[in-house]
């Protein structure tokens, strides 16, 4: 009898290539089924209302992933020109008509279908909280003002208000903490520390008993409970310190009745300018005294010397009085530090100028007082583009930023380096305004949102591979059973 084999060799090619294309359709079909539709972005907008300026920044994220920590990032940001809003006390309608250029930007960089659903919120610090303590009529004028002004944009208005010292400190925690993505590997977490022109606030994550309520915030995110230390101190951002040591130095000399020079460890020999009382007495953290005995100026001139810029510095925090098992100073209960800090803000921008963001604690003294030394003439020629009012002020500010870690939240040595000065993460800057955002729209979840098994990326590439480990399998399977093992495959007899 003779069987012979239906299978001839070009069908088997035949058969062997329409499997093939049917698994390359099947792979195309679930990659196209899973693929993200194009992605889209959604906006948000924040207007930072800092007591020394406002800053708007353009978050973005994609559109279906609003729920996956680290997926909001900072788009653009824009810096008002002019001082803070608070400065608008006596013309608060020039406080909106000052965020037109920034608002106009913020039209351009969001696509215009967008415009509509994206929220616009402002949130103002520690120069409107002083507005408010002194004239509550004049900060409520300023809000009604930059409101109205928002709310001329094609965007969805969310509100302008003063944020609370606590809120500034959790949402600055949130951002680094958010940016670091922390949140969704769970492994430890940073402290967040601020330091702006009014107010300065410390939070971070401790494993001790808060002694007092006002001090203390839980939060629930990602599925994973923390339990925060925060406070933000109100007159110790490095403006109003300023205002606060010039004060204790002129208070002695108010009696004279020559004309008043200061002398001031905190700047550079060969710095003398004449600066009005007013200037410093205008803010509700300073003493108000009445009579300067008919002057309306001093006379501001610099020693350049740090060791005693540091004494006089130290004389700003009360460290007599602690109705707590601990304090920072004034009276304000704080547990020891734990854990690694990013310092962003006036802490980046002071310690970045004056290179010291790399030195342990007693290099960055050492360093910084060879600064200080330095005359006025010498620093102006080497820093020409430097703001002078800035170039001036450094030496104080990186003294009181040292003495406020130091003597004020009481890191040592060791735990300094702990510190990292930073700007930004990624492209995002360090701040409040971010975690403000993040909580304001729901974006950060208190439990884990589900997650597919697999990141769309690796779910293609096992597809592909499994489709061509079976491609591969079929080949040789068909060329292990083809291969003759007695008779030929083409015929038995
Ligand atoms: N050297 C330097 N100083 C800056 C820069 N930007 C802001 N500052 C100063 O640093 C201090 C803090 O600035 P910010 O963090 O913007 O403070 P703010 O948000 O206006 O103030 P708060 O309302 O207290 O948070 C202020 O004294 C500013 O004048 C900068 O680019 N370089
Ligand atoms: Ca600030």
């Amino acid at each position: 009898m003779k069987v012979k084999n239906s299978w001839h060799r070009p069908q088997i090619i035949v058969v062997t290539a329409l499997i093939a294309v049917g698994i390359i359709i099947m792979v195309a079909i679930a990659v196209v089924q899973h693929k993200p539709l194009n992605q889209k972005y959604k906006y948000g907008i924040v207007l930072d209302a800092g007591s020394s300026h406002t800053s708007v920044y353009i978050y973005e994220w994609p559109a279906e992933k609003e729920n996956n920590t680290g997926m909001v990032q900072q788009k653009h940001s824009c810096n008002v020109k002019g001082k803070g809003i608070s400065s608008y006390s006596g013309t608060p309608h020039k406080a909106g008509e000052s965020l037109k250029e920034c608002m106009d930007e913020a039209k351009k960089t969001i696509p215009k279908h967008r415009h509509q659903e994206t929220p616009v919120y402002l949130g103002a610090t520690a120069g409107m909280r002083l507005l408010k303590m002194d004239d509550n009529t004049a900060s409520e004028k300023v809000l009604k003002s930059v409101a109205t002004s928002l709310q001329s944009y094609p965007f969805s208005y969310e509100g302008a208000r003063i944020i609370s010292g606590q809120e500034e400190g959790a949402f600055g925690w949130i951002t680094v903490n958010y940016l670091s993505d922390n949140f969704r590997k769970a492994s430890g977490t940073v402290g967040a520390l601020d330091l702006g022109g009014a107010s300065t606030q410390i939070t971070f994550v401790s494993r001790q008993e808060l002694e007092s309520p006002d001090n203390s915030i839980d939060f629930r995110l990602y599925g994973n409970d923390y339990h925060l230390y925060t406070h933000s101190f109100l007159c110790y951002g490095k403006d109003q310190v300023l205002k606060l040591s010039l004060e204790k130095q002129i208070e002695p000399k108010l009696d004279m009745t020559d004309n008043i020079i200061l002398e001031d460890p905190c700047f550079h020999p060969g710095y003398i300018v004449n600066k009005s009382f007013q200037s410093v007495f205008d803010s509700p953290c300073v003493k108000k005294i009445n009579s300067f005995l008919g002057q309306q100026s001093f006379i501001h001139k610099g020693l350049g010397d740090w060791n005693k810029c540091h004494e006089a510095i130290k004389k700003v925090f009360n460290t007599t009085y602690c109705r707590y098992s601990r304090c920072s100073f004034n009276d304000i209960f704080q547990p020891p530090v734990e854990g690694r800090f990013g310092a962003f803000s006036a802490y980046f921008f002071v310690m970045n100028f004056l290179n010291l963001t790399t030195f342990n604690l007693e290099e960055a003294k050492k360093n910084l007082e060879t600064y200080c030394t330095t005359s006025w003439d010498t620093l102006k020629q080497k820093h020409p583009k430097v703001k002078e009012k800035y170039l001036a002020e450094y030496c104080f500010s990186g003294t009181y930023i040292i003495t406020l870690l130091e003597d004020g939240y009481r890191f040592t040595n060791e735990t300094w380096e702990n510190i990292d000065f930073i700007k930004k993460i990624g492209d995002s800057e360090a701040g409040w305004t971010l975690g403000y955002m993040l909580n304001l729209t729901n974006m950060i979840p208190a439990e884990a949102p589900d997650t597919p098994l697999l990141p769309y990326g690796g779910y293609v590439m096992l597809m592909l591979i499994l489709s061509l480990l079976i491609f591969v399998f079929f080949i040789l399977g068909y060329i292990f059973f083809r291969r003759p093992s007695g008779p030929t495959h083409k015929e038995i007899i």
